[in-house]
C-alpha cells in the first residue's frame, strides 16, 4: 500500500480511512502467453443461461457502483471484490494502434470468415498516428477500414484524406473524447477498449476500462469478457473549487497522494461537492487519469450534469446505478479542494507531484495543449482565459492540438466569456501560439518522427497530457511537466513553469 504523506505543503485537511481488507482476493490468475480460446468455453458462455440467479432470501447485500455495474452486466444479483465474472460488453472501442492486433486475434481464434458479435456495438476510431507519412501507421488505418467494410461496422470514424482533415466528415479524432461526443458513453453500461485511457468513460457513471488485444479479440467474437471485480477506493472531494484550479489539478493531487501504484486493479470512485460541481469535460479529465494510479476503472455517479450532456447525444435507454450508503469501500480519502494549489507532475512520473509555484525556476522550451486529457473545448477555453487576462504574448512555442473535429470547430466559433466576443483561435493568434492543428492524439504518445509537435529534441515541455515517462512525447531525454491548461498557458507566457495565479488573480 502507498505511503500517505501528511505534508502540509498541499494545504488539505485530508484524512484517510481504511474500511476493509480484501487483500487475499487480489491474486491474478496465471495464463499461458499462447492461450487459445477453447471452443467449449466460447459456446458455454455465449449460450443464454437457463438458470436465473436466486431471488429469494432476506439478507440485503450492499454494493458499490462498480459492483452493481458488473453484477447487472453479468446477470447476477450480487458480486463481491475478487470474484471472476463473465461480463456482457455494451461497447467495444478500438483504435489504429491496437485495432489491427485485436482484429488479428479475432480472425485467428474465430476464423477468417467469422462475424463480430454485434456490428452496432463495435466502435472503431482511428486517432493516434494519423497525420504522418509513415507507411506502417497508414497501413494500420487501412486495416481498420478493410475490417469495418467486411463486417459492416456501424460506427467507424474513418479518415481518407490526410491532407485536409475537414474533408473527412466521418473523422472525429481522439477516441475517448469522440466516444463521449458521439453518445457512446452511457450510465450503467460496460465499455471496454484497447487503450488504457478507456477509463475516461467512467465519468458517465459506467464501468469503463482498457483491455488487451487478446481480450478484445474474444469480445469481438462473443461480446463477453472475463473480469475480476475490483474493490473500490472512494475519493471524497469536497469544497468550492478555486478559480485557478482545474480537474487536472485534482487528479494530480490524488495520484501524488496514493502513488502511481496506489489503486492497482482497484476502482477509484469520485464523489463530493467538488466533483458534483464539475462539468462533464472536467469529470472526463478526472477519470481519464485513474490508470496513472493503476486504477482498473474510475467512476463518477451520474447526475443532472450527466443527463444534460447526454440529451442530444443518445436515444439509447440507460439505467444509472449508485453505491449503496452501506457499501464496503477498501479505503476512503477526503480532500478539501478549496485549499488546493495549482500542481504539476515533474518528470518522469505522473505521481511526481509538486506545487507549480515551487517549480518556477524550471526554464521550459515549449508548451503542448492537447490530448484526451487536456485537448477538449473547455481546456482551450481555460488556456484562452489566461492569455486574455495577461494580454501578453507567449515566450516559447505553444502547440495546440484539439482532441476532435468538434473541438477544433469550437475554437473558431464559440466566443470566450468576457473577451468582447473573441474566439479561442483569435486569442491564441493574438498571444502568438501555433495554429490549432489537425485533431488527433498528436504528440502525446510521441508517434512517428513527422508527427506535429513531437518532441524531437531533448527539450523541456509543459503539457496538458497524461503521461511524462521518458520518451513519451518523442525524445527519450525530453522532460515533461504535466499540468492543467491554466498552468500550461501561464508557463507559455513566462517561459518557466508558472503558477496561473500570477495571471488569474
Ligand atoms: C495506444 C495505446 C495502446 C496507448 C494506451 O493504451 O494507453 C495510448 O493511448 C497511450 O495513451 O499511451
Amino acid at each position: 500500500m502507498a505511503s500517505f504523506s501528511t505534508s502540509s505543503t498541499y494545504c488539505l485537511s485530508k484524512n484517510v480511512v481504511f474500511l476493509s481488507d480484501f487483500s487475499p482476493l487480489y491474486q491474478f490468475p496465471t495464463q499461458s502467453p499462447r492461450r487459445r480460446f477453447s471452443k467449449k468455453i466460447v459456446s458455454m458462455i455465449t449460450q443464454p443461461s437457463s438458470r436465473m440467479p436466486a431471488t429469494t432470501g432476506s439478507v440485503k447485500s450492499w454494493m458499490t457502483m462498480t459492483e452493481k455495474l458488473l453484477a447487472r452486466t453479468s446477470e447476477k444479483l450480487h458480486v463481491v471484490p475478487g470474484e471472476n465474472l463473465w461480463v456482457n460488453v455494451d461497447v467495444l472501442m478500438t483504435n489504429d494502434i491496437t485495432g489491427p492486433g485485436a482484429i488479428g486475434v479475432f480472425k485467428r481464434e474465430f476464423g477468417e470468415n467469422a462475424k463480430v458479435w454485434d456490428r452496432e456495438k463495435v466502435v472503431v476510431i482511428p486517432d493516434h498516428y494519423i497525420f504522418t507519412a509513415d507507411e506502417r501507421a497508414n497501413r494500420n488505418v487501412d486495416t481498420l477500414r478493410d475490417f469495418c467494410n467486411e463486417q459492416n461496422i456501424k460506427y467507424f470514424y474513418d479518415i481518407k484524406d490526410l491532407g485536409n482533415f475537414q474533408a473527412n466528415p466521418d473523422y472525429k479524432g481522439v477516441c475517448h473524447i469522440a466516444l463521449a461526443q458521439e453518445g457512446h458513453c452511457r450510465p450503467g453500461e460496460v465499455l471496454v477498449g484497447t487503450d488504457s485511457h478507456t477509463c475516461t468513460a467512467g465519468a458517465f457513471g459506467q464501468f469503463a476500462s482498457g483491455i488487451g488485444n487478446t481480450d478484445a479479440g474474444f469480445v469481438l467474437g462473443t461480446g463477453k469478457i472475463l473480469l475480476k471485480v475490483p474493490p473500490t477506493i472512494r475519493f471524497v472531494l469536497d469544497g468550492e473549487i478555486p478559480n485557478y484550479i482545474l480537474a487536472k489539478d485534482l487528479i494530480l493531487q490524488v495520484i501524488g497522494e496514493i502513488s502511481v501504484a496506489g489503486a492497482t486493479y482497484k476502482t477509484m470512485e469520485f464523489v463530493g461537492t467538488a466533483v458534483e460541481s464539475l462539468t462533464m469535460e472536467e469529470r472526463i479529465t478526472l477519470c481519464n487519469m485513474v490508470i496513472e494510479a493503476g486504477g482498473k476503472n474510475g467512476v463518477i455517479p451520474a447526475d443532472k450534469t450527466t443527463y444534460d450532456y447526454l440529451k442530444d447525444k443518445t436515444t439509447v435507454h440507460y439505467e444509472p446505478v449508485y453505491s449503496d450508503e452501506q457499501a464496503r469501500f477498501l479505503a476512503e480519502y477526503h480532500f478539501d479542494i478549496s485549499k488546493l494549489e495549482p500542481l504539476v507532475a515533474k518528470p518522469h512520473s505522473p505521481g511526481n507531484r509538486a506545487l507549480a509555484r515551487e517549480c518556477e525556476d524550471v526554464k521550459i522550451d515549449r508548451v503542448y495543449i492537447g490530448s484526451c486529457t487536456g485537448g477538449k473545448t473547455e481546456d482551450f477555453m481555460a488556456a484562452a482565459k489566461v492569455f486574455l487576462a495577461s494580454g501578453k504574448k507567449v515566450k516559447v512555442p505553444t502547440f495546440l492540438v484539439p482532441a476532435t473535429q468538434k473541438v477544433w470547430m469550437d475554437l473558431y466559433t464559440i466566443p470566450v466569456p468576457e473577451s468582447g466576443g473573441k474566439t479561442c483561435s483569435q486569442i491564441f493568434e493574438d498571444a502568438g501560439c501555433g495554429t490549432p492543428a489537425s485533431p488527433s492524439c498528436g504528440a502525446c504518445m510521441g508517434g512517428p518522427r513527422d508527427t506535429h509537435a513531437r518532441l524531437n529534441e531533448p527539450q523541456v515541455c509543459v503539457s496538458t497530457t497524461n503521461r511524462n515517462f521518458p520518451g513519451r512525447m518523442g525524445h527519450k531525454e525530453g522532460q515533461i511537466y504535466l499540468a492543467s491548461p491554466y498552468t500550461a498557458a501561464a508557463s507559455a507566457l513566462t517561459g518557466h513553469v508558472t503558477d496561473p495565479r500570477n495571471f488569474l488573480q
